[in-house]
């Protein structure tokens, strides 16, 4: 990198709009959505997508709710122009669909365009030119005025062929392209030529796109654009303004909200941001940003896990695992603090359909969007109690008593310390069988009976293995745990106190099995937990003191 002082780069000049509204301005309703998925992020892919595959993703666009899709730059290439026909031959397009097709404003490439349009009921032709002073001079060699001129010439063809298409309403799209780079002026002077050849009406409206092809500076100035066009252009009730940004600086959708205050009606942008460079505006974030907010964005991203499957295959592309709502880790929770939140959140959420969503650190239901609550809390060795507590009982149905929960997350905490990796559910649930119900040293019990005598005492009989030796014992209580404890008393376990217990059924598991949590407090006042697990709830009780007494001896 140079250092200062920097004669590289300069800043982009600010705006002269004092009295901007934009910023005192909310978002209140869903703008008019257009994807950009099967021409912008097809032109940007190594391997573009064959028509198979354009297909595939068009019926999934429609699927999602775009009324406006572009479908391609039919005069690129045969691939692109067979996909069209395609959906024309097929009737795959919805009555309430309306196509898009690009063309650079060039003659033998917009009457191409029209040719692929034949059988189309209503298409947006949208043609465009770069507009911006640096295009001017290095790619087109040309002045302001030779500029301009290129865009009514454009603009002329595709009036003078629409009568080619009787049958097919056609809308004109204009953009200049990089407006965001070129003298607002300027860009103000081509809309207006390229009106005044359309003559649009509030009836027949036309469509201007004011694409940040290249995102050059902060939202603020985008938003700045965008309301000085829309207070400027002459038949502000005659055209739709539409933003297309990009995202060089990674500001692109923040760009396209402020643009939406500052008064667009239409967005252009693909899913998952897909596109040149740093990509195209994810639309997938501003509409779900919209629904985070109670505005319905009049998109359907309900099945977001299939839709994100089926862009992933055609485009070959990833979508990054912290890609706002989409990715594979927007969902999770790896530390502790965040986990604890979480699990209290999803705790204390009433039941009802539509209950106001508060859950912390999560700005969206995954079930919204198709996503289930198996990854929002994984553990390693930032994660803590509250986490493991609820993959014990989100995965396998396990309740356990709020003080243990210390316990086991200091069990499976060392573990994930000691190993530096990701401890799986299943990794947790095997910490917590070898931590308390594998434990059969030295004590374990091989039969366990016991019988009620009187509404006060309890008679019970087991055959316990103590230190490798079998032995038959006998107790009396007031229920069949004391009756145990008392037995076991003979081989020397007496010098402990019961602290708490507590019981429920699994759900979870081919065999309805109920566990126990025993609580006890060792000669020393050192305190442990015990659980047992059987399908006799008495023994699943019994083995849980068993757990508890040899946890104990170990501690
Ligand atoms: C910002 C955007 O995303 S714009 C869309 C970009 N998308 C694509 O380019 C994908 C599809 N494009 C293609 O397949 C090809 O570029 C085609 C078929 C459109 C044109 O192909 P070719 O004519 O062989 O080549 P190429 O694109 O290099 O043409 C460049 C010429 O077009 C001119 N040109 C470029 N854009 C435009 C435009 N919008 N309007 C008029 N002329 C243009 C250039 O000045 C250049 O002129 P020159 O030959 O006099 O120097
Ligand atoms: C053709 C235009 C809209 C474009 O893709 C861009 O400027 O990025």
């Amino acid at each position: 990198m140079q250092k200062p002082p920097i004669s590289k780069y300069r800043p982009y000049p600010v705006i002269d709009l004092p009295d901007r509204q934009w910023p005192s301005r909310t978002i209140d309703k869903a703008p008019t959505w257009c994807s950009v998925d099967l021409r912008d992020g097809n032109q940007a892919l190594a391997i573009p997508m064959n028509v198979e595959e354009k297909v595939e993703l068009f019926k999934v666009l429609v699927g999602i709710g775009f009324k406006e899709i572009e479908v391609g730059f039919p005069s690129a290439s045969e691939t692109e122009f067979a996909f069209l026909r395609r959906l024309v031959s097929d009737n795959l397009i919805p009555d309430d669909v309306t196509i898009q097709v690009l063309v650079q404003c060039r003659e033998h490439l917009i009457r191409r365009t029209f040719e692929s349009l034949e059988g189309v009921k209503r298409a947006i032709v949208h043609i465009y030119n770069s507009t911006n002073p640096l295009q001017r001079r290095v790619v087109f060699g040309s002045s302001k005025e030779e500029i301009r001129d290129i865009a009514v010439a454009g603009a002329k063809l595709v009036k003078e062929l629409v009568p080619t298409l009787p049958d097919t309403e056609i809308v004109l799209q204009y953009s200049p392209e990089s407006y965001s780079d070129t003298e607002l002026e300027f860009s103000l002077e081509c809309c207006e030529a390229v009106c005044d050849v359309w003559e649009p009406t509030p009836e027949k409206k036309m469509i201007l796109n004011l694409p940040a092809t290249v995102e050059l500076f902060t939202p603020n100035v985008h938003a700045d654009q965008i309301e000085w066009f829309c207070r400027n252009i002459s038949r502000r009730d005659s055209v739709v303004i539409s933003l297309h940004t990009h995202n060089d600086r990674g500001t692109g959708v923040a760009a396209t909200e402020l643009g939406l205050m500052a008064g667009a009606d239409r967005v252009e942008g693909t899913l998952f941001g897909n596109g040149e460079r740093t990509g195209n505006l994810d639309i997938v974030i501003v509409a779900l940003n919209m629904y985070t907010q109670g505005l319905d964005p009049q998109l359907d991203f309900s099945n977001l896990n299939d839709v994100r499957e089926v862009y992933e295959r055609v485009t070959k592309m990833d979508v990054h695992p912290r890609s706002p709502y989409g990715g594979d880790l927007v969902f999770t929770a790896f530390s502790g603090s965040h986990q604890d939140a979480i699990k209290k959140g999803f705790a204390q959420m009433p039941e009802e359909e539509g209950a106001l969503w508060q859950v912390p650190y999560m700005t969206i239901d995954p079930k919204d969007l198709g996503r289930n609550y198996r990854a929002i809390i994984r553990i390693n060795s930032q994660s803590g109690k509250g986490g493991v507590a609820y993959i014990m009982e989100k995965e396998y149905g396990f309740n356990m008593p709020k003080e243990m929960h210390k316990e086991l997350g200091k069990v499976v905490n060392a573990m994930a310390d000691q190993t530096g990796d990701e401890i799986t559910p299943e990794g947790v649930y095997e910490c917590f069988q070898n931590e308390y119900i594998k434990v059969r040293e030295p004590l374990d019990v091989i039969e366990w009976r016991s019988e009620r005598l009187n509404d006060e005492t309890v008679e019970g009989w087991a055959v316990v293995r103590h230190n490798g030796e079998e032995k038959n014992l006998r107790g009396v209580g007031n229920g069949p745990i004391a009756a145990f404890v008392d037995a076991v008393a003979g081989i020397g376990y007496s010098d402990f106190e019961l602290l708490s217990y507590s019981e429920h059924s699994l759900s979870k598991g081919a065999r309805s099995e109920a566990v126990s949590y025993i609580e006890l407090k060792g000669p020393t006042g050192a305190k442990c937990f015990g659980a047992g697990i059987d399908t006799n709830i008495s023994l699943a009780s019994i083995r849980g003191v068993v757990s508890a007494l040899n946890r104990l001896v170990k501690a």
